[in-house]
């Protein structure tokens, strides 16, 4: 279980605090008006910022003086992160291992996650002959080879249209929420949180309020959350 005990975050005049828990398996979108600090607390999170007060604890453990390649997070970001001079394979090895080394059980493994994402197949080619959608699928494929408990997304499917951005957000439930793994996921596009979420993080005026189960809070919102959905 993610919780956050106490935690205080500041860059320069902002400020964020947030202490709560969230359970196993949730799938959470953290939303909330531009500059309320959903990405600072995603940051928070992963270990790339480190709080002024208060500590990340994952199932007991405290994670706040672990470095971010440490902890048992994997991170999606929206320009994917893949490497354009490696091929899909390379980089997917780069998720299993620093130096990307490849051998026969990890072309195993990787050849599995890449038929489970759709890109059977595919492993050959580098990030510039995939499709937009291709290279989310692919970016998809290392998040679940890495195998970590917490995955954090922040605006992974931005780049893509509403189609195929609606068919990633399913794919990314299928496969991550479906195995157990518990996801956080920014997203400017409140569409996204009512597609997958379960609960929502409301960030606004220095505070990440605690998860909230999205059926009830989208059906009433509160006036923070009525403006960022448009209401
Ligand atoms: N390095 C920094 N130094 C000082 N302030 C910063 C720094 N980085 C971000 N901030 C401020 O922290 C606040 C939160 O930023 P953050 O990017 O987390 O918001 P956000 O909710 O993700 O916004 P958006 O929806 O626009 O992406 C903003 O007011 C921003 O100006």
């Amino acid at each position: 279980m993610l919780r956050l005990d106490g935690l205080e975050i500041r860059q320069g005049e902002f400020s964020l605090s947030a202490d709560w828990a969230l359970e196993d398996g949730a799938v959470c979108a953290v939303m909330g008006p531009s500059g309320g600090g959903k990405s600072t607390l995603l940051a928070t999170i992963a270990g790339f910022l480190a709080p002024s007060a208060g500590r990340v604890v994952w199932d007991g453990r405290d994670l706040t003086p672990i470095a971010p390649a440490g902890r048992p997070i994997s991170i999606l970001f929206q320009d994917n992160n893949l490497f354009p001079h490696l091929t899909v394979e390379r980089n997917l090895a780069l998720g299993l291992d620093p130096r990307g080394r490849l051998d026969a059980a990890r072309r195993h493994a990787i050849g599995a996650v890449l038929e489970r994402v759709g890109l059977t197949g595919m492993a050959a080619r580098k990030p510039a002959a995939l499709s937009g959608g291709q290279q989310s699928r692919a970016a998809l494929a290392r998040v679940l080879l890495m195998d970590r408990a917490l995955v954090l997304l922040d605006e992974p499917f931005a780049a893509l249209g509403p189609g195929l951005r609606a068919e990633m957000l399913d794919l990314a439930r299928e496969v991550l929420a479906g195995e157990g793994r518990t996801v956080l996921m920014v997203s400017h596009a409140p569409e996204d949180a009512t597609r997958i979420a379960s609960h929502i993080v409301l960030v606004d005026a220095g505070r990440a309020a605690p998860p909230q189960a999205a059926g009830p809070l989208l059906a009433d919102p509160p006036p923070a959350l009525r403006a960022y959905l448009g209401r």
